[in-house]
């Protein structure tokens, strides 16, 4: 496991999720009790969800909003502010996930403004970043990355208040994974970017890895230097799945 820094595993259960599903929470927690597990445990649902997942999650499981406008409040049909999140119950919230710069064109300049609302809000923010398949073929993935760190994470992040997901878009709901070797190039750069920036900080950051995260592969990714946990999709979903990636932090 690398270093110092406490890992975070965060399931993200993107458009998925009835009132049914806290039952999933229910296990996890179940699952969480009781055992010295070596890393935080984030849960994600959807946002009509947010309020009910934190009154049923315990002190074991944080609970974080999946995406945020970046104003406080306004005309703004159909979004939500970090502000109505933290008010949920959320004390973290996904910003600048791939499928939200594809679906909704969301611009690195936009995530650095959803990245400041959280802070505001006094919210965690995950940042995501990562490469399209296209760019990884080009060899162009370090350069990508830079662009999305430098265009997305604002300035006077810190490590309590910033997460660094790392999730290769060809990755994600694939079952493809990049080798361990090149997910510890592709961190170490991040790392590198992150201490240059931000110092001690930015050496304290925690970066997750996401993309087709599954129990057969979660011991092999996360034991990977530089990753200090994983941003978990389809693999969230169910609590048996979720519980055996954190098992790599038993
Ligand atoms: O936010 C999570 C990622 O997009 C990974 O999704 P996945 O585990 O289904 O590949």
């Amino acid at each position: 496991m690398s270093g110092t820094i406490r890992p975070l595993v965060a399931g993200n259960w993107k458009m998925n999720g009835l009132a049914g599903s806290l039952g999933e929470l229910d296990a996890v927690k179940a699952g969480l009790s009781g055992d010295g597990l070596n890393a935080d445990i984030m849960i994600c649902p959807p946002a009509t969800l947010v309020a009910a997942a934190a009154k049923a999650a315990n002190a074991s499981i944080a609970i974080g909003g999946q995406d945020c406008h970046f104003a406080e409040k306004g005309a703004h049909t159909g979004d939500i502010s970090a502000e109505m999140l933290a008010d949920a119950g959320a004390s973290a919230v996904i910003v600048g996930h791939s499928e939200r710069r594809a679906d909704h064109g969301e611009s690195d300049e936009i995530v650095m403004k959803k990245a400041q609302a959280a802070w505001r809000a006094g919210l965690v923010a995950i940042i995501c970043i990562g490469e399209t398949e296209a760019e990884r073929k080009s060899g162009a993935t370090l350069d990508v990355v830079a662009v999305q760190l430098a265009g997305s994470v604002p300035e006077g992040a810190r490590a309590e208040n910033t997460v660094i997901a790392y999730e290769p878009v060809w990755a994600i709901g694939t079952g493809l994974t990049p080798t361990a070797g090149d997910v510890a190039e592709v961190h170490a750069f991040i790392r590198q970017k992150l201490s240059e920036r931000f110092s001690e900080e930015g050496a304290a950051m925690r970066i997750l890895y996401g993309g087709s995260v599954k129990p057969a592969n979660a011991q092999e990714l996360m034991g990977v230097e530089n990753v200090n946990g994983a941003l978990v999709g389809g693999a969230s979903l169910k609590a048996a799945d979720f519980l055996g990636i954190v098992a790599a932090y038993r």
